[in-house]
């Protein structure tokens, strides 16, 4: 291999060995973060109830990374890191399948699934948003579900009865961020209490009702972000509740 002229041989030598020394610390680490899994199915009791998923302890995990992410290390590529490996620590645990719909852009949709999900998971493609609700609701907890907020070609909530809204992506938001999406499962083991709701609203809701967002409408039906749910009953909206999310935390500007 040639090397670049006019560096210290020498110097770089050991640099690349400091390099061998961090990246073995790191693959023993996570070797030994494996060593938890069998316990931690025992204790969730994961492989009587099936997907391990847990949203709300992610959230919190991600707050934390982002709170004492420090020096010149993006902090998009840590957070691309532990998704990778919490992704597969959950599938560890309990395999699972997720599904997202292109709904017209299958390279956001699928970017978004990779960048969440990573690649140990198997991930299926499907044209809509409605196309992955039915198969949720089909049955079985080993899947969960991916759908574009801005692509709704119809009212794919409504289709939700079993399944859920579980997570808002991205969760570490930057002004670049060019795909919203949520996460969809079905009912999880030992649901946390969403800090933000998501409601499917009949009818028209008011333009600007504060703390009210709207996520997707189609069909005359809205799907709406409310971390209070007395904000769209106080304003007469007929509402049924649809899961919903730990609040993302912003991360610039
Ligand atoms: O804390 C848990 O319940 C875990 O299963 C561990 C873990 C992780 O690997 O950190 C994996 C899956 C969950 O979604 C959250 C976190």
């Amino acid at each position: 291999m040639t090397e670049a002229k006019g560096g210290d041989p020498h110097r770089l030598g050991e640099l690349r060995a400091m390099i061998d020394a961090i990246d073995e610390s790191v693959h023993r680490l996570l070797i030994q973060r494996a060593t938890v899994i069998d316990e931690l199915i025992e204790v969730k009791g994961t492989a009587k109830s099936g997907a391990a998923f847990r949203p709300g302890r992610e959230a919190d995990m991600m707050r934390r990374l982002a709170a004492r992410h420090t020096g010149n290390l993006p902090l998009g590529a840590v957070e691309h890191l532990w998704r990778e490996i919490i992704s597969t620590f959950t599938a560890l645990q309990a395999p699972f399948t997720v599904s997202v719909g292109a709904d017209g852009d299958p390279v956001g949709a699928v970017e978004t699934a990779r960048f969440t999900f990573g690649f140990t998971v198997p991930l299926k493609v499907e044209n809509r948003a409605a196309d992955v609700v039915s198969w949720l609701e089909d049955g079985g907890t080993d899947k969960l579900g991916l759908v574009l907020l801005d692509r709704a070609a119809t009212a794919w909530w409504n289709g939700l009865e079993q399944a859920q809204v579980v997570a808002r992506l991205p969760f570490l938001q930057r002004s670049g961020n060019r795909v919203r999406a949520l996460v969809l499962a079905p009912p999880l083991a030992d649901p946390v209490p969403f800090e933000v709701g998501c409601y499917a609203v009949r009818g028209k809701v008011p333009a600007e009702l504060p703390g009210v967002e709207t996520l997707a409408s189609a069909n005359g039906s809205i799907l709406v972000a409310a971390r209070d749910a007395a904000l769209l009953e106080d304003a007469g909206l007929d509402i049924r509740a649809v899961g919903g999310y730990a609040a993302p935390l912003r991360v610039d500007g």
